[in-house]
C-alpha cells in the first residue's frame, strides 16, 4: 500500500522536521517525507532535509504582494509532489484563512505551549512570566484561527523555578520530536477524526494522547 506523502513547512532549524524526517526512515513507518518548503532561504533545515535526500524547495514570502498568493504557490509545490499531509514544523508565517481551507484536516501544526494556552509567539516566556507550574507542546489541526485549531495530542513537562525561556524551549522541544511523529503515524493510519472542534483517535489508549514528562 501506497504510504502517506508528507509535506514539512520550515522557516528556520528544522529539528521537528528532522524527527520526522528520522521517523519516516523506519520500513513499518506508514508515511514518507515528500517535500520540505521553507519560506526562508536561509532555513538551517532546508540543509538537513537535503542531506537526507529529501527534496526541498524555497518560496519566499516577500516576494509576494499578499498572504493568499504566496500560499497558493505553497500549495501548488505541495501538491506537484503529491502531498496527503501538511506539516507546519516552525513555520513562522500566519496563513491566509485560503491556506487551511483548501487543505482543511490534511494540515498540522505543532506549537511549543499547552494550548489553548499561550498562542503565539514567545509562548516559553509566557508561561514563566504567568508562573506556570506546567507545560508542553501541542500538536493540532491547522484553521483559520491562529493555534486555535482541534487539538490532536499533547505531552506535558514541568516548569521549574530556575527555568529560562530557553531552558523550558529545551526541554519541551524533546517531547516535541516525540509527539509529532506518533501524530503523522496516526494520521496516515487513519485513525484521527474530527468533529466540530474536538479530534478522535481510534484505536488508541484514551491515555495516550497526552505524554508525560517528569524529567526536568
Ligand atoms: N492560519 C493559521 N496559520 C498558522 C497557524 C494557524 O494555526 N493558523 N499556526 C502557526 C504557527 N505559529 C505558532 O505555532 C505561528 C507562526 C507565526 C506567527 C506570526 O506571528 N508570524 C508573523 C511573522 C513572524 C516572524 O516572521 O517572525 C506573520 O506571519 O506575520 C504566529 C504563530 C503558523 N501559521
Ligand atoms: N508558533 C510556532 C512555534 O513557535 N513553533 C515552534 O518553533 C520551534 C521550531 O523548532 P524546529 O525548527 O527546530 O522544529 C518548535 O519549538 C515549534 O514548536
Amino acid at each position: 500500500m501506497a504510504k502517506l506523502k508528507v509535506g514539512i513547512l520550515i522557516s528556520g532549524r528544522g529539528s521537528n522536521m528532522a524527527a520526522l524526517i528520522e521517523a519516516a526512515r523506519t520500513p513499518d513507518y506508514p508515511a514518507e517525507i515528500a517535500v520540505v518548503v521553507s519560506n526562508v532561504a536561509s532555513a538551517a533545515g532546508l540543509k538537513t532535509a537535503q542531506e537526507a535526500g529529501v527534496p526541498t524547495a524555497v518560496v519566499p514570502h516577500r516576494e509576494f504582494p499578499d498572504r493568499e498568493s504566496f500560499d497558493r504557490v505553497v500549495s501548488a509545490e505541495l501538491e506537484k509532489h503529491g502531498v496527503g499531509l501538511v506539516a507546519l514544523a516552525g513555520f513562522m508565517r500566519i496563513q491566509s484563512p485560503w491556506f487551511p481551507t483548501h487543505w482543511k484536516n490534511r494540515i498540522v501544526n505543532i506549537h511549543p505551549s499547552l494550548l489553548p494556552s499561550f498562542p503565539g509567539l514567545r509562548v516559553q516566556q509566557q508561561a514563566i512570566d504567568a508562573g506556570s507550574r506546567i507545560s508542553g507542546c501541542t500538536v493540532h489541526f491547522v484553521t483559520a484561527d491562529l493555534d486555535a485549531g482541534p487539538i490532536i495530542a499533547q505531552a506535558a513537562v514541568p516548569v521549574l523555578p530556575e527555568d529560562t525561556a530557553d531552558t523550558l524551549a529545551a526541554r519541551i522541544l524533546r517531547q516535541e520530536h516525540r509527539l509529532y511523529p506518533m501524530v503523522v503515524r496516526w494520521f496516515a493510519e487513519g485513525r484521527l477524526s474530527v468533529a466540530g472542534s474536538r479530534v478522535a483517535v481510534a484505536g488508541v489508549p484514551q491515555g495516550a494522547t497526552l505524554l508525560f514528562s517528569p524529567a526536568p
